[in-house]
């Protein structure tokens, strides 16, 4: 019959697909292996020669009259994933809610402030890493803030981690971050899109993520990209990693501010650590990779426990397991 032969090649096809993706597949498996082994090189050792603030000190800014807790998911997660102090410039409206979540958090009423950037950056030597976006909202006023708050933390060589309403102001101004080394952006899907047509100003072709995730980062002056999804892609423009850690079908809010947060203790310890520790990788690339294992392990985790209740307050319980089981056995 006809449809024998057409029917017999479309099955090898399929096998040689199939080979190939599962080879993919396990390349990628061994590549996160070997990635997570220099993860667990950077991350420092608790002793009782350190004093407070050692471990990190992050600012988060963001926070107005809508969005409090993702500022707090932020902020808090840097401090669960073991840096010492956590700050959050917010407007003054959202000071007192987002104090009122946690008294293990510094909040600084200032941004919406007309001495936003000098009040801000008054704190910028005692800080060791910026989370810029969670929960900061669009008014134009605020925005031009946060710019000012980009230069000024850039001139001062602090690393800085960018996300979603941050990722807003980058999509209409990417010369705020081009070229910038020490910064990291952290797009959902849509985010991603808007930057990319921002920047290469051509839609993104959607099937292949890795050369799509690549090709920002390359057209941002190498600024490390991750983009977050079913799988995390990560690239500094040179190389691509993928992060297929298993985490949950669990979508709800707030899970990338986990992200950001945990990532800008992340960033400052890969920075910290030193070539020798990082055996020649990136460190940008090294602390996204363990921020976005850590996030999707805590969702498996809160995920086995409270099923489709799970919401980010219970992957927030869940990260000093989850950072055990990763980096520390
Ligand atoms: N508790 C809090 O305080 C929280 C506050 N948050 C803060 O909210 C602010 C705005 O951030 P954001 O992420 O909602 O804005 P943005 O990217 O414009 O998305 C808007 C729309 O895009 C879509 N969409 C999203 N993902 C998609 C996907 N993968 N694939 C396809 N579509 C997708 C979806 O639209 P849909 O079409 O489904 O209606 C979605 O509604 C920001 O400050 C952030 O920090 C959050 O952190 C959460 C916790
Ligand atoms: N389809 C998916 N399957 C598994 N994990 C996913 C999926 N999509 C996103 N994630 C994980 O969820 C986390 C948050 O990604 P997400 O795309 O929800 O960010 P976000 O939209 O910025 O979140 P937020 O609500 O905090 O703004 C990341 O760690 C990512 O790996
Ligand atoms: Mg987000």
């Amino acid at each position: 019959m006809a449809v024998g032969p057409a029917w017999a090649a479309a099955g090898a096809c399929r096998r040689v697909l199939q080979r190939a993706f599962s080879l993919h597949k396990a390349h990628s498996v061994k590549n996160m292996e070997t990635t997570l082994q220099l993860v667990r090189n950077i991350i420092p050792p608790l002793t009782s020669k350190k004093h407070k603030g050692q471990d990190g000190r992050i600012g988060i800014v963001g926070g107005c009259q809508e969005y409090t807790g993702a500022p707090y998911f932020a902020a808090i997660s840097a401090l669960k994933v073991g840096a010492d102090l956590s700050h959050v410039f917010c407007t003054q409206e959202a000071a007192p809610v987002i104090k009122s979540y946690s008294p293990e958090l510094i909040v600084h009423p200032v941004l919406d402030r007309p001495s936003a950037v000098p009040n801000v950056e008054e704190w910028l030597p005692r800080l060791h890493a910026l989370v810029v976006g969670p929960g900061l909202g669009r008014d134009d006023t605020l925005l031009e803030n946060v710019k000012g708050i980009l230069e000024a933390s850039k001139a001062r060589d602090i690393p800085i981690v960018i996300d979603a309403d941050g990722l807003w102001l980058v999509a209409q101004h990417p010369a705020l971050i081009q070229g910038y080394r020490k910064a990291v952006l952290t797009p959902n899907h849509v985010e991603f899109s808007r930057l990319s047509e921002a920047v290469l100003r051509d839609p993104v072709d959607g099937s292949d993520h890795r050369e799509a995730v690549r090709r920002l980062s390359q057209a941002l002056g190498n600024v490390t990209v991750v983009q977050k999804g079913e799988r995390d892609v990560i690239s500094d423009g040179e190389q691509v990693l993928e992060c297929a850690q298993e985490g949950s079908s669990r979508r709800c809010g707030g899970q990338g501010d986990l992200l950001s947060g945990a990532l800008g203790v992340l960033v400052h310890w890969a920075l910290h650590a030193g070539p020798e520790k990082t055996n020649g990788s990136s460190p940008l690339l090294l602390a996204a990779m363990g921020a976005c294992s850590l996030v999707r392990q805590c969702s498996r985790q809160a995920f086995q426990k409270h099923g489709r209740s799970t919401t980010t307050t219970d992957m927030i319980a869940e990260v000093g397991p989850a950072f055990r089981i990763l980096f520390e056995t």
